[in-house]
């Protein structure tokens, strides 16, 4: 019985059955009636808009209650076009995603500002504007009468280069556009923009360290959802052949994105499920007459709870986040890292260092240098300022005063992508992973920065997306190797004990090949095969002329491994030089080893 299920789920869980199942449809189509065929009309529009919002919340995390304001904007647009100005239908519904594109770009400019709650709000009042601007902007929409006399597949009147497209017909072409567009969609989900986007949507911080600008991220998901929607929209003003406000109601935004949410948001074909469970219901329910908002409302009570993960759960369907099944990869330890010739050094300059939190002194005037293929370690007191000197080089943090120096560039102040993106990476003092992905996909994320392909390529699979994809998976192979955690690759890291995460971190500030590796406590709660793989992983960096800072407390680690010691206390540096000597200096002792001991006691 179980594995019949688990063929079952295999099954349902593959793309290529879905592709059989529409060419099936699209097949029987014509020896159909009307009245089946216009449902599937709307089932491929509803998966369409499924997939816009499942782009948009379940992979980029920005939830949206406002998805029938770009539908509008999408529909009416096409109609316009078509009527008014006599565009034909492909380049009609071309500008209805280009429209729903340009609107979700300056959409995204304030509602990238906003988190949450807000945003939900935010979201919400979009879609009630352009609901009210439907109805009142009457000279262009016609009001609350709407548009009619749009030509239209279900009445006959709709023509392409002169040839009369019945709902069969149109039918094919929605097909073949959903089909594109999820085709498109895969591929863009598994390659590095995809990652940014589940990035972003885990943790900020986390995606700023990596290179991802969460900005430039935020604004890139709004206008992708938004030119899928406005698609959906062009595509359902010739299917009707005339549209009114009453159509694109919050309680359609609302419906739009519980259908994402009860197929399963992050997965492909989760919002396909949803769509068309949803094109069929209301019609279903239509049983139950005056109570069928009350079955409504407890089908979706029993989905969100029994289902957590909508019904793409039910499925076991798991969406992957690279091309690693579709590539061929050669796997070489030695790529793992590049070898840095000493074109800057010092590497890392800090230079009177002051950084203040309404008016206390976390850092008091700290400067130091790093030189390449160095180990530095930052010990000291709890809040001696260690975390905030690494967040002050890694840009979380402005500096209240001082400069510092990369390269020779002075980056302080600046975004933390970006100087994640001039080669400083970094860990955290608790592992911030993507817990969804698998240890191979969190590691990959890392290699964000190196990426040089542009979202077509990643869309349409081109060569050049393949190669560098490839490249990276190499590598990514390569450090899980060095990490020891080659037989942990295709597991998902939130499943895993906290070593293993930890590892992985480090093993993905090195996939992005970095020149400064800055690592806060990463011996945290390691087991002691697990700190001798840390270990292993700092010595490969410093021997590929990387420069390393490790904030750690554990001396017996830091002993062998580091070149140079700087204590901290209350913010200023008390001692600097090697182990040995700062095991003897009565500072060190009075104000960090001495409380140590007592503590250990
Ligand atoms: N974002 C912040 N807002 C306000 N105060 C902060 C902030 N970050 C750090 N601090 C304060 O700055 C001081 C230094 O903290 P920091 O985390 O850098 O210490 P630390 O040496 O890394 O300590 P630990 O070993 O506990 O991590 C502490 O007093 C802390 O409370």
């Amino acid at each position: 019985m179980k594995s019949m299920l688990n063929k079952l789920q295999g099954v349902i869980s593959n793309a290529y059955v879905l592709i059989v199942l529409m060419l099936a449809m699209a097949v029987a189509a014509p020896f159909s009636d009307a009245g089946t065929v216009q449902m599937w009309c709307f089932a491929a529009i509803n998966v369409l808009l499924a997939q816009s919002v499942n782009l948009l919340t379940g992979i980029a995390g920005q939830i949206s209650l406002g998805h029938a304001g770009f539908f509008a904007i999408g529909a009416y647009t096409s109609a316009i076009a078509m009527t008014n100005w006599g565009v034909p239908l492909p380049l009609a519904v071309a500008f209805s995603s280009l429209m729903g594109t340009a609107v979700g770009y300056l959409l995204s400019i304030p509602a990238g500002r906003v988190r949450e709650f807000y945003l939900a709000m935010m979201s919400l009042a979009f879609g009630l504007i352009v609901y009210e601007l439907l109805r009142e902007w009457r000279g262009v929409t016609g009001g609350v009468m709407g548009m009619r006399g749009i030509p239209s597949a279900q009445i006959g009147t709709l023509e392409l280069f002169g040839i009369e497209l019945g709902t069969v017909e149109y039918f094919w072409g929605l097909l073949f556009a959903v089909l594109v567009v999820m085709w498109m969609l895969r591929n863009f989900v598994k390659s590095h923009f995809g990652r940014a986007f589940y990035a972003v949507h885990v943790s900020e911080l986390s995606a700023g360290s990596l290179g991802i600008s969460q900005g430039a991220t935020k604004r890139f998901a709004y206008a992708l959802s938004g030119c899928i929607a406005g698609l959906a929209g062009g595509f359902y003003a010739f299917l009707v052949g005339y549209l009114t406000p009453e159509s694109f109601t919050m309680m359609r935004s609302v419906e739009i994105l519980v259908m994402t949410i009860v197929g399963g948001l992050g997965s492909l074909v989760g919002p396909v499920l949803g769509a068309v469970l949803f094109t069929y219901l209301p019609q279903k329910l239509q049983a139950f007459n005056d109570y069928q908002y009350i079955v409504y409302g407890l089908v979706l009570l029993l989905t969100f709870t029994l289902l957590p993960k909508g019904l793409a759960g039910l499925f076991n369907v798991h969406t992957r986040f690279s091309k690693r099944d579709q590539l061929k990869l050669t796997t070489d330890a030695n790529a793992a890292l590049t070898m840095r010739t000493p074109a800057f050094d010092p590497l890392l300059r800090v230079e009177d260092v002051v950084m203040e939190f309404s008016g206390l002194r976390a850092l008091a005037g700290v400067s130091l240098e790093l030189r390449r293929g160095s180990v530095m370690a930052l010990v000291g007191p709890n809040g001696s300022g260690k975390s905030t000197l690494v967040n002050v080089i890694s840009g979380i943090y402005a500096p209240t005063h001082g400069k510092i120096y990369f390269q020779g560039r002075n980056i302080s102040g600046l975004p933390s992508h970006v100087i994640a993106q001039a080669g400083v990476s970094r860990t955290f003092q608790d592992p911030r992973n993507v817990p969804a992905f698998t240890v191979r996909e969190n590691v990959l994320m890392g290699a964000n920065r190196l990426y040089r392909h542009n979202a077509l390529s990643a869309a349409v699979n081109a060569k050049w997306a393949k190669v560098e994809e490839s490249r990276e998976l190499a590598r990514v192979e390569a450090l899980l190797g060095a990490a020891g955690l080659s037989d942990s690759g295709d597991k998902v890291i939130g499943d895993l004990p906290y070593g293993t995460q930890r590892l992985a971190e480090v093993a993905r500030a090195l996939a992005s090949d970095p020149e400064l590796l800055l690592l806060d406590e990463p011996a945290a709660g390691l087991s002691e095969a697990e700190a001798e793989q840390l270990v292993g992983l700092i010595r490969l960096a410093q021997r590929h002329g990387v420069a390393v800072i490790v904030i750690d407390h554990h001396m017996d680690f830091l002993a062998g491994l580091v070149d140079e010691v700087v204590v901290f206390e209350a913010g200023e540096e008390i001692y600097r030089g090697d182990m040995d000597g700062m095991r003897t200096d009565p500072a060190v002792i009075e104000a960090y080893l001495g409380a140590e001991e007592t503590e250990n006691a």
